[in-house]
């Protein structure tokens, strides 16, 4: 047999593959070559091959990198300015009137850093974002190296970014036209909720994501008063009314999905939507607690996301890999309900499904590119190790994240972003503060 040599080998004392819940491969290596797993060797294989970089992580977990289903990147910038209230309070009257004051072009490009920067520090390795100024969303994304999809968002009502519906739609897909052909940046369309976009609109962002083969991003069922409001509005709860609207299907991704009925649960089984679960900002906002465990028994593909870090306040996936498992037992008051593997596997291929690149990412498999992420479990908050599945959901934070790839592309390493200027983000958000207060 002819002699290997690969690009990098990565030697690990514990791979999480998520292609099987609960295994587990000892001592084995990924080779990886133009940033793509070309081999899982044991370690009599491994013996026989070369590489340009081989990293031994004796004491790591190596498990695929973290999906986040729902964010809104640049909030970073107003993190901490409005706690302690409910969604439309915190939007109307705090959020809303600050993103009115600041948010531009600058603004969302080093929000969107400094979430990255974080993002990357706790194993994000995707981001399915959405806020204005989508260019400047993109160039973040290009810039630090992560996987971004970028959602056009769209409102009925005028912000800094444009004055109707149409408006959005046309800026939007003006700003997409600059990236096509971009690996890692893919544009969604994400009209923001029922109850801030008319029924025309919805009609057109479905017919324009046929049109362009677009994913479509949209806040559903995040709180009763929606809910409420849109029986009181329109005789119908939001998910009838979209589900008129033709808006139910694979290409949806719906972030929250709180409170729903059984017959709900089976219609959006039924239409194939997948859901973006936000636990952290769910119950920081008093929202309610998802019926994740009924969502996926219906086999609902349930991915997970931290919502923006305004409503977070923190952009850490492991965080919130917990949160998900915990509040799944907590709401049914069953503790069988999301198990460990379970939690890992929506935080990661769920995630990868909704967004249509599972045959890419989500899962360590020969083929699959390598967004990757180690996380160091000889620490005394990881010790004993019975169980790494354990560790990483239940006891790992996310100060154990040495390393992350993203298409082979080591972005962090032995903690330290190698993308990004780590006192230079800090500096931007500081200056974004000063700016902040001083309007
Ligand atoms: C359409 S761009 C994003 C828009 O959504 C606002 N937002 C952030 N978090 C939430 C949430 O949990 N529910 C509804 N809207 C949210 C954000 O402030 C932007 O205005
Ligand atoms: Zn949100």
């Amino acid at each position: 047999m002819s002699h290997r040599h690969y690009d990098q080998l990565i030697t690990a004392r514990w791979i999480i593959t998520v292609e099987q819940d609960g295994v587990i491969l000892e001592n084995h290596s990924l080779a990886i070559s133009n940033g793509q797993i070309v081999a899982t060797l044991s370690p009599a294989e491994v013996a026989g091959v070369s590489a340009s970089e081989h990293l031994n992580l004796d004491n790591h977990v190596l498990m695929p990198g973290l999906v986040n289903l729902h964010g809104h990147s640049a909030m970073t910038l107003l993190r901490g300015m409005a706690d302690d209230k409910a969604l439309m309070d915190w939007l109307q009257n705090h959020i809303w009137p600050a993103e009115g004051k600041h948010v531009s072009d600058a603004f969302v490009f080093d929000g969107t850093l400094l979430a990255m920067g974080e993002m990357f520090r706790s194993g994000t390795t995707t981001i399915n974002d959405m806020y204005f100024f989508h260019a400047a969303m993109a160039r973040a994304g290009l810039a630090a190296g992560m996987r971004t999809f970028v959602g056009c968002s769209i409102l009925e009502f005028p912000t800094v970014y444009a004055q109707n519906a149409d408006d959005y739609i046309a800026k939007g897909m003006a700003e997409r036209s600059q990236f096509l052909g971009e690996e890692l940046v893919t544009f969604t369309l994400a009209p923001h909720a029922p109850y801030t976009v008319a029924d025309d609109t919805f009609r057109k962002v479905v017919t324009l994501a046929e049109q362009q083969d677009m994913l479509i991003h949209c806040h559903i069922h995040e709180t009763l008063d929606e809910v409420n409001g849109s029986v009181e509005q329109h005789k119908q709860r939001p998910l009838a009314r979209l589900a008129n609207l033709g808006l139910l299907s694979p290409r949806l991704i719906a972030a929250h999905m709180v409170h729903l009925t059984d017959a709900e649960i089976a219609l959006v089984a039924k239409h194939g939507v997948s859901i973006a679960h936000n636990p952290t900002s769910n119950m920081k906002l008093a929202s309610g607690i998802a019926p994740v465990q009924k969502l996926l028994a219906a086999g609902v593909n349930v991915g997970i996301g931290t919502d923006g870090a305004a409503s977070n306040n923190k952009l850490d996936m492991l965080s919130e890999t917990r949160m998900g498992a915990l509040l799944a037992k907590v709401g049914t008051l069953d503790p069988t309900a999301v198990p460990a593997a379970t939690a890992i596997r929506m935080a990661t291929l769920h995630g990868a499904q909704a967004l249509g690149i599972a045959d890419k990412v989500g899962s360590i498999r020969v083929g699959k590119q390598a967004d990757l992420i180690a996380v160091d479990l000889a620490q005394i908050e990881t010790s004993p190790n019975f169980d790494p599945i354990s560790h990483i959901v239940y006891a790992a934070g996310r100060e154990q994240v040495s390393h992350v790839w993203v298409n082979g592309r080591n972005v962090l390493r032995e903690r330290k972003l190698t993308t990004l200027d780590e006192a230079e983000l800090k500096a931007r958000a500081d200056s974004w503060r000063v700016r902040i207060l001083g309007n």
